[in-house]
């Protein structure tokens, strides 16, 4: 599992240890683990000896830990310019820099000499800002860095790209992509969630040895689906994993019932019971026409529902029942007011937006896009539901607190239906008595992976998904 912190955390985390006069060991740490990932990338284009890098140094210790790797690259044989650019710079660092032979440059002014430096370098290195940053760059610097980003130069960043949002991911202002991202003491929640983890590229962690609490953000790989996934046991029978009950589709949208269907289906549930018009797959068995008269552990509700009065009374009967329900496109323009944890509701940006709106909170998708942890914290509060906002990286957060950020997937996921494969991969979970948070974010991750199995690169259609997610799931049970 992959954990993420806020800055804030860590600051704090790192407080007693710089109160007890160990911020120059930590800085240390930091730097050494930078010169390393540097000299690793210089290694693998032609080698570090003779090399050069091309430093972006700022005002605070981020461009300190900059500069004290950069002072161990030159006594390996890397040349080393640092362009300072703001009116001061970590002195230590600098001095270290200056007598192991780095050259510097103040940007002030000389834009184009600076500019032709970076481009001329192997390597460039971030450290113009770290999570001690408000908001992002700004005059005279981000119109530099923009210049320079529209060059796409190799860059490594330090702790964080500079201007990015280390707690919420948000971007404002120019940012240098990455190559790779070195971050010091904990991964940042910022790295782990949207639009800024664009710009990180690979990520790496020094540890500095800190104390942390409880992690902030969560993300899940292989090895925590093969631990929590509801694999059947020997003994089981259809109705031990779970009955599904599922609302979906409409005479306008069968289609949606079916994928959704399949979704539900390709995740291995014992058992689904359809209510609505569309003629079910044989393996689904036709339920009673009233959600109270049939028997299941949980409900799937929304897809395809639209402008059909019966199937939306049968939504609400399911999100009013008392069972866990996942509660998906047409269903989320029919929310009670109030909900309950084991509701998932699974909005894309645009449908958060509408939803946030319709409960007072005036929001456009721009703004969810923009802030999308921030956003979907806010449904939960509003609703007591679990709220998975859909994306290329996909954000579940649970009323309890608990937040999981899943970026398997592939752009080809963006396809319509896509979401209904999702919704019934939960449905499964969800029948199967995996608490919803998770349940939310083991299908996101689940499905991200089928949707990469299923495109090999080129294009899917969404019941490709869930054709592939019953091998994903076969290869993933070979590491239980
Ligand atoms: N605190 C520690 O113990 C450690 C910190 N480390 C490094 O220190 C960094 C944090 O250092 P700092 O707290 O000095 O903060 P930064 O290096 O992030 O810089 C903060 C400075 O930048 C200025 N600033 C903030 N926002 C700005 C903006 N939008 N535009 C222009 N200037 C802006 C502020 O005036 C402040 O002086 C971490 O990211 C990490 O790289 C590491 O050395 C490990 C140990
Ligand atoms: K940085």
């Amino acid at each position: 599992m992959i954990t993420g912190y806020t800055g804030t955390a860590v600051r704090d985390a790192e407080q007693p240890l710089l109160e007890a006069g160990r911020g120059p060991e930590l800085m240390a740490k930091a730097a050494y683990g930078l010169a390393n990932a540097v000299a690793w990338r210089l290694r693998e284009s032609g080698g570090t000896y003779g090399s050069s890098i091309v430093l972006l140094i700022g005002p605070g210790n981020n461009g300190g830990d900059a500069l004290y790797a950069a002072t161990l690259l030159l006594n390996r044989g890397v040349r080393a310019t640092a362009v300072l650019v703001a009116d001061r710079a970590h002195q230590e660092a600098l001095t270290s820099f200056r007598l192991a032979g780095g050259r510097i440059l103040k940007l002030d002014g000389r834009h184009e000499e600076c500019l032709a430096v970076a481009l001329s370098a192997d390597l460039v290195i971030d450290g113009i800002l770290g999570i001690g940053a408000r908001g992002g760059l700004r005059g005279e610097l981000a119109g530099f860095v923009e210049r320079l980003a529209e060059h796409a130069p190799a860059v490594i960043a330090c702790d964080l790209p500079s201007g990015l949002d280390a707690d919420s991911g948000a971007v404002s202002g120019p940012l240098l992509a990455a190559l790779e991202t070195v971050t010091f003491g904990a991964i940042k929640t910022g790295l782990l969630l949207p639009p800024g983890e664009e710009f990180c590229g690979e990520l790496s962690q020094i540890d500095l040895g800190l104390e942390l609490g409880d992690a902030e953000l969560r993300r899940l790989d292989e090895h925590d689906i093969v631990d929590h996934w509801p694999w059947p046991h020997r003994v089981d029978h259809k109705y031990s994993r779970g009955v599904l009950g599922v609302v979906a589709g409409s005479n306008a949208y069968p289609g949606a019932a079916h994928l959704a269907l399949r979704g539900a289906l390709s995740a291995g549930t014992g058992m689904i019971r359809y209510l609505g018009p569309a003629d079910p797959p044989p393996e689904v068995v036709r339920g009673a026409s009233t959600v109270a008269a049939n028997r299941v552990q949980a409900w799937l509700v929304g897809p395809g529902v639209v402008e059909d009065e019966a199937q939306q009374r049968r939504c609400l009967d399911a999100l009013r029942s008392g069972l866990p329900v996942v509660a998906d496109a047409g269903a989320l323009s029919l929310l009670p007011r109030e909900l309950g944890p084991n509701i998932v509701l699974t909005p894309h940006a645009g449908e958060l937006a509408t939803l946030l709106s319709g409960l007072g909170d005036r929001t456009e998708r721009t703004d969810v896009e923009r802030q999308p942890l921030r956003h979907a914290k806010r449904a939960v509060e509003l609703t007591g539901a679990t709220v998975l906002l859909k994306g290329a990286t996909t954000i579940v957060v649970g009323p309890d607190g608990q937040v999981y950020s899943q970026s398997e997937g592939t752009p080809w996921l963006a396809t319509a239906g896509s979401g209904d494969t999702l919704a019934g991969i939960i449905g499964t979970l969800l029948a199967s008595g995996v608490e919803p948070a998770l349940a939310a974010a083991m299908a996101a991750s689940v499905h991200g992976r089928a949707g990469v199995l299923a495109s090999q690169g080129g294009p899917i259609a969404a019941s490709d998904i869930a054709t592939a997610v019953p091998r994903v799931l076969g290869e993933l049970s070979c590491l239980a």
